[in-house]
């Protein structure tokens, strides 16, 4: 790992003018998180290596970077040229490679943001047997650094979706994450531009614990008849001033990853009603539908 930050520039500049807390970090994933996260460590002056499964993964993931950093520009920078100048910039500092073992010898941090599934995540590391901070939604990070040796430089980093649009950063320690870890991590948080909270390495963390169970009693609402999917999203955005209703965020975040984190909380804890599995929801990911990112899920979306 990378020394101590010195100090922080809160503002857009390139990596030569910044100091952040590390200079290089390997995102493993290149999906909807993955590719948020690269995006970010990219445009807040790292280099970063971006790795997935094979290259036509990565050409999806690299196009969809280029199409947010536009948007971002597009709100940034009054001036066209500079604008273009960030996106060359930042697209610049992020490599791709279908390894993470090539990367990770010369990285200062790993970030995993592979599928939610504790048994791949496990085997993940296995083989990185290095420290590599996770994105899971759901999964108790100590459950997961079971599989690394240096389990002092592990810890937990959970990001939202859309990682540029979303301020907000959970950093969550196990007992034996060192104190010089988590502090590098929430120092990495800062350089990211976001706000860090933390909590103990609870199922959920703060956000999760309180928002999946309310997306999966809508689906439930749904299942027993008592309102429409469309009353329901209109009833949360104009009656709670919710940016989206709770469907329309459930097909945003993708219906696998929801069932992925309901399968894991059920297993788990079978007793707590609030983690009970949802039939609709099963029914629908076996059919492909998942959301946004297959063209359908609760509703149709364009492909
Ligand atoms: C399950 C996991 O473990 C945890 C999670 O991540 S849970 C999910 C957490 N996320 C949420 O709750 C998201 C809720 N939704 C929202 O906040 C908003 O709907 C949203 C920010 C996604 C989109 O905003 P909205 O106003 O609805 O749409 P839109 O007009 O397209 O976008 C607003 C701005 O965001 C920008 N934006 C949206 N998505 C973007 C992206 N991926 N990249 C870059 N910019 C983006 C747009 O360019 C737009 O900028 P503008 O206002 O200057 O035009
Ligand atoms: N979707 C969300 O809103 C959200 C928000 C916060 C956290 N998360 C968490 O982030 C993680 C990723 O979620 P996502 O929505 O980006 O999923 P996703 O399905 O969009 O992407 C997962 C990516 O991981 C790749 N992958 C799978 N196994 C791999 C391996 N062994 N090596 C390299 N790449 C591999 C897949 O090819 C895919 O591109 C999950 O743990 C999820 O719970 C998701």
């Amino acid at each position: 790992m990378a020394n101590l930050c010195k100090s922080f520039v809160r503002s857009f500049a390139t990596s030569a003018q910044r100091a952040n807390a590390f200079n290089h970090v390997t995102v493993i994933g290149g999906g909807l998180m993955g590719s948020g996260i690269a995006q970010v460590a990219a445009s807040t002056g790292h280099t970063v290596s971006l790795v997935d499964q094979d290259n036509t993964i990565l050409g999806k993931s690299m196009n969809g970077i280029h199409k947010s950093l536009e948007r971002v520009a597009k709100k940034k920078f009054e001036n066209p040229a500079a604008g273009e100048a960030f996106v060359k910039d930042t697209m610049g500092r992020i490599s791709t490679a279908t390894s993470p073992i090539t990367c990770v010898s010369h990285t200062d941090l790993v970030i995993e943001a592979i599928v939610e599934n504790l048994e791949t995540k496990k085997k993940l590391f296995r083989e990185l047997e290095a420290v590599a901070p996770d994105n899971t939604s759901s999964i108790p990070i100590t459950d997961i650094a079971v599989a690394a040796k240096r389990k002092d430089r592990f810890g937990g980093l959970h990001f939202f979706n859309p990682v540029p649009m979303m301020k907000l950063l959970e950093v969550i320690r196990i007992p034996a994450t060192s104190d010089a870890t988590f502090d590098k991590l929430l120092a990495f948080g800062k350089d990211m531009e976001k706000v860090t909270v933390s909590c103990k390495d609870t199922p959920g963390f703060i956000v999760n614990r309180l928002l999946v169970p309310y997306m999966l009693e809508a689906v439930r609402m749904v299942e027993r008849g008592d309102a429409s999917i469309q009353d329901v999203d209109t009833a949360m955005k104009l009656g709670a001033g919710y940016p989206m209703g709770p469907f329309e965020l459930s097909d945003y975040v993708g219906l696998d990853t929801m069932k992925f984190i309901l399968d894991g909380w059920s297993k788990n804890y079978p007793d707590n009603p609030l983690f009970k599995p949802s039939s609709l929801l099963d029914k629908m990911v076996a059919q492909g539908k998942l959301g946004r990112k297959s063209g359908e899920g609760f509703y149709p979306y364009k492909k």
